[in-house]
């Protein structure tokens, strides 16, 4: 299925991000059934999480999930759901058992993945993803394998933005979800959104910088 593109001034992102979220939210709840939202990180999405929050949505229906986390603690500054806690979350005082966390401190990373994917929905119903300057989106690298990946619904991978060790969810799952909102913004991703609008193939994110990050992880690892 093809994006719809829908063009806003940068400083009515945040608005129109809310708005289509509450009202895919709103209308995905209708029938009085659960529904799940997974969140991205990043800069792009803390202002629409932010506006989001003074929706009028039936939150006690929502159940948070997450696109892709950094293996990091949850209170560190680079930690997806931390972003999450602060614009979204504890504004509206989420319960614990709504919210479900990739638990980006655990040092099995592949069992931290696993064990995921047995939280996942068999469909997610809204998605917010987010996109870098290299297309990726998720954890998901222009090529990396990760982006062949037909079986896994959660990997571990390492990517060339840092914070290096991440968990990502997968196409199959991206692609089964019922409704994706892609939240991009800045000039620097212009031609990118071009290029993936004309459904053309990605350049390979900066392998080498990659081959670097995997080259530290593993000595970190080996510490
Ligand atoms: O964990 C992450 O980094 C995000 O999930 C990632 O996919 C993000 O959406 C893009 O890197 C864009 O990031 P910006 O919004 O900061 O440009």
């Amino acid at each position: 299925m093809r994006p719809t593109p829908i063009v806003v001034e940068k400083e009515a992102l945040a608005e129109a991000g809310a708005d289509w979220v509450a009202r895919q939210l709103v209308e995905a709840v209708a029938g009085g059934q659960r529904v799940s939202l997974a969140l991205s990180g990043g800069s792009t999405p803390g202002p629409v999480y932010r506006e989001l929050a003074k929706r009028d949505v039936p939150w006690a229906l929502v159940d948070f999930y997450f696109v892709d986390e950094r293996f990091v603690p949850p209170d560190h500054p680079e930690s997806n759901y931390l972003l999450a806690e602060e614009a979204l979350f504890k504004p509206l005082g989420v319960p614990p058992h709504q919210i479900f966390r990739m638990q980006g401190e655990r040092a099995d990373r592949e069992q931290a993945a696993r064990d995921y994917e047995q939280l996942l929905p068999p469909e997610l119903d809204v998605v917010v993803l987010g996109m870098g300057e290299d297309g990726h989106t998720a954890s998901l690298f222009p090529g990396h394998e990760a982006l062949q990946e037909k079986e896994r619904r959660v990997l571990t991978v390492v990517g060339p933005k840092p914070p290096p060790w991440r968990m990502t969810l997968t196409l199959p799952v991206l692609q089964s979800a019922h409704q994706v909102l892609g939240l991009v913004s800045g000039a620097g991703k212009r031609d990118m959104v071009r290029r993936m609008l004309a459904g053309e193939d990605l350049p390979a994110a900066k392998v080498e910088h990659a081959q670097w990050m995997m080259d530290r992880a593993a000595a970190d690892q080996d510490k």
